[in-house]
């Protein structure tokens, strides 16, 4: 069963995807798909930046939550391209994901970096969704567990709690590969994580990494997982609930 006492939560992760237009029908979609599903789980979505505002509004009124994809460490200023905190707080988003393995082979982010954005982010009133997750080369050599504890030592920031703070695990290999750890794997790296985050009270923990609607409830009865990061699948509206229904099995 899943961790006793913590609420799961399922994040939908659309990354580079979509057009306005699609964004728009997702989000309906999903709109008119929860409200007749699990009570017990909180969604999130977190679509591409310019989208935000089309899918906020399209939110408008559910329990549904709004998410970024990155940003600034810094409050405002010379820096072409990003986005602050603050201008996602403004747009009605309630969490943001940061340090993702994305961002951190794309951009080259370090976890001290991610850090100095979680702080922001919780600075300006936001949940921070840290994600942390070894390479197949690392788990191949036996320091799967040493390298996420590295992560997590360095991007989580003085201040974060269980009220503004989220780990996602994700495995990069497992990141839309339709690969998974198994269970067991999973299990453990879960029970270090929150080894790790005991003293900031009771963090969420997500997995994330190939979450399907077949392997949805499998994955979120794992001890000390409380929901999922979907990538893929959660641009198809039936997919992203159905995992939503397999993580209220061990709500
Ligand atoms: O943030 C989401 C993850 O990177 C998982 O992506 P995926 O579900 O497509 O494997």
């Amino acid at each position: 069963m899943g961790t006793q006492g913590i609420r799961p939560l399922v994040a939908g992760n659309w990354k580079m995807n979509g057009s306005r237009a699609m964004a728009a029908s997702l989000v309906a979609e999903i709109r008119t798909l929860a409200a007749a599903g699990p009570a017990s789980v909180d969604l999130l979505v977190c679509p591409p930046f310019p989208y935000i505002p089309e899918v906020g509004g399209g939110l408008a009124g559910s329990a549904i939550a709004l998410g970024g994809q990155d940003c600034h460490m810094a409050a405002a200023g010379a820096h072409t391209g990003d986005v602050s905190a603050a201008m996602l707080a403004d747009l009605g988003c309630s969490h943001v994901i940061l340090g993702h393995s994305e961002r951190r082979a794309d951009h080259g982010e370090s976890s001290l970096l991610v850090a100095a954005k979680a702080k922001a982010a919780i600075d300006a009133g936001l949940t921070a969704i840290v994600c942390v997750g070894e390479t197949e080369a690392e788990r191949d050599a036996g320091k799967a567990e040493n390298i996420v504890e590295k992560q997590i030592i360095e991007s989580v920031p003085a201040g974060a709690n269980s009220s503004n703070l989220v780990i996602a695990y994700e495995p990069v290999w497992a990141i839309g590969t339709g690969r998974t750890p198994s269970v067991a794997d999973v299990a453990a790296m879960h029970r270090h994580i929150r080894s790790l985050v005991a003293d900031r009270g009771p963090v969420r923990v997500l997995y994330g990494g190939s979450v399907k609607p077949a392997n949805a409830a499998e994955l979120m009865a794992v001890a000390e997982v409380n929901g999922a990061l979907v990538g893929g699948a959660s641009l198809k509206a039936a997919d992203f609930m159905a995992i939503a229904a397999g993580a209220a099995v061990s709500a």
